[in-house]
């Protein structure tokens, strides 16, 4: 069983509380504050209720251009909330016990990027990671852990998954609706049906084969680059340009998994035609008439996809959607994304997965979804039937 908040008891308590507010960032600071605002309703709970709050988060990966402080996320928290969010440059110091203790009821504090400490970008099994230097370091200053990252519970990090062994561990309210609807997907109404584009194609090639052996899609559709594999596996000549990108990805034994999966499930289908740059230009061409000499690659599903994929959305009960189906950062190739998700937005049931694919949806103006994910690898990872270590460290 997994506590909520609405088990705990906050008047006056030290919660430790790990988000998920890895963004974009720009030269100025953060360049989109969504991660940011899902957390909003989980801390202003915690404040309201009297709880003296230290916030935990990472930003970026070492070595990696937006590996940075979280002074400009603090910033905006501040801005967010109507209670007073300070910034601290220490994580688990006798610096940053200090600042936690002198916290009133209704005041948060952001701690220094976790992953600014070693420790915190390995992966350890609970019980290992509870024994680190930061867990062991902040764990006196604090009363309880809430696990709101919902987007990194993929990771076994000591901030994950540590704290829950040594501190009473209860979900946020962002951990408790993705788990309530990513959890849960086998209950939703039928036909269910999968939309799976994108760029990574090993992770949607694995959703594509776990959904479709435990029977719970009625229908895969494939789009984007994991479509352009799907193509390739099937035998179709999808152009030098288009197989040139696959393999120099090294897609070799994603196109012999498609391949397999093709054979065995009729329910995976694969665009009929594509859409290329021509003298700067968008041109469709079905599938069965690509020249063999393309100079670019195939960059989004054409018109005849559409409809035929349309068909499938319109008719579905519940729709789950992972990546985009073409290069929708550029409106030439925009078309097959905004067409497809515009109709998969009108089922009754409809969930989208993955950071890049909610960048779409606020990019394309398309609204009206059940659910959007903050999560990328951790929705994947639930979609695929895997369990997530920091949900499971939270089970009592
Ligand atoms: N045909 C294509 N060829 C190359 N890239 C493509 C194609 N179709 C889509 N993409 C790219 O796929 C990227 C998004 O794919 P990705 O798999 O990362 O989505 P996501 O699962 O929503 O994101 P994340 O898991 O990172 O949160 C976009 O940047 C888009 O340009
Ligand atoms: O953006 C994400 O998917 C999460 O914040 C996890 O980040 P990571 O992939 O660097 O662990």
């Amino acid at each position: 069983m997994i506590r909520t908040l609405d088990d705990l008891d906050c008047e006056g308590v030290a919660v430790g509380v790990r988000i998920d507010i890895n963004s974009p960032l720009s030269e100025t600071g953060l360049a989109d504050d969504a991660r940011l605002r899902a957390h909003v309703e989980t801390l202003s709970e915690l404040l309201e209720r009297g709880a003296r709050v230290a916030i935990l988060a990472h930003q970026g990966r070492p070595g990696d251009d937006d590996f940075s402080t979280l002074a400009a996320h603090a910033d905006r928290l501040d801005e967010l909330l109507s209670f007073p969010v300070d910034y601290c440059d220490a994580t688990f110091s006798a610096a940053a016990r200090e600042r936690v203790a002198g916290l009133d009821g209704g005041e948060a504090v952001l701690l220094e990027n976790t992953r600014f400490y070693a420790e915190e970008y390995m992966e350890f099994d609970p019980e290992r990671a509870a024994d680190t230097h930061l867990v062991e370091g902040l764990v006196p200053a604090l009363d309880v852990y809430v696990n709101d990252a919902f987007a990194a519970a993929h990771r076994s990090q000591p901030s994950l998954v540590g704290f829950p062994q040594r501190l009473p561990g209860y979900a946020g309210r962002v951990m408790e609706r993705e788990l309530d609807v990513l959890a849960t997907i086998e209950e939703t109404p039928q036909p269910r049906v999968y939309l799976l584009g994108g760029a990574k194609v090993g992770d949607s090639i694995g959703v594509a084969r776990s959904v479709l052996e435990r029977g719970l899609a009625d229908t895969v559709l494939t789009a984007g680059l994991v479509g352009n594999v799907c193509l390739l596996a099937s035998g179709a000549e999808l152009g030098t340009a288009s197989a040139e990108f696959v393999y120099d990805q090294g897609y070799w034994d994603e196109i012999d998994r498609a391949g397999e999966l093709l054979d065995a499930h009729d329910e995976l289908r694969v665009p009929v035609d594509v859409a290329i740059e021509r003298d700067g230009e968008r041109h469709e061409i079905p599938v069965a008439e690509l020249p063999q000499e393309t100079e670019t690659p195939a960059m989004d599903v054409g018109s005849e996809t559409v409809a035929a994929y349309s068909e499938v959305l319109a008719d579905a009960g519940t729709v789950i959607l992972n990546g985009p189906a073409g290069v929708f950062e550029e409106e030439t190739f925009a078309h097959g994304t905004r067409e497809l998700y515009s109709t998969a937005s009108e089922a009754d049931h409809s969930i989208v997965g993955g950071g890049d694919t909610a960048a779409a949806i606020r990019r394309l103006g398309i609204d009206g979804f059940s659910h959007v994910s903050t999560g990328g690898g951790a929705s994947l990872a639930l979609l695929a039937g895997d369990s997530l270590p920091a949900v499971e460290a939270l089970d009592e």
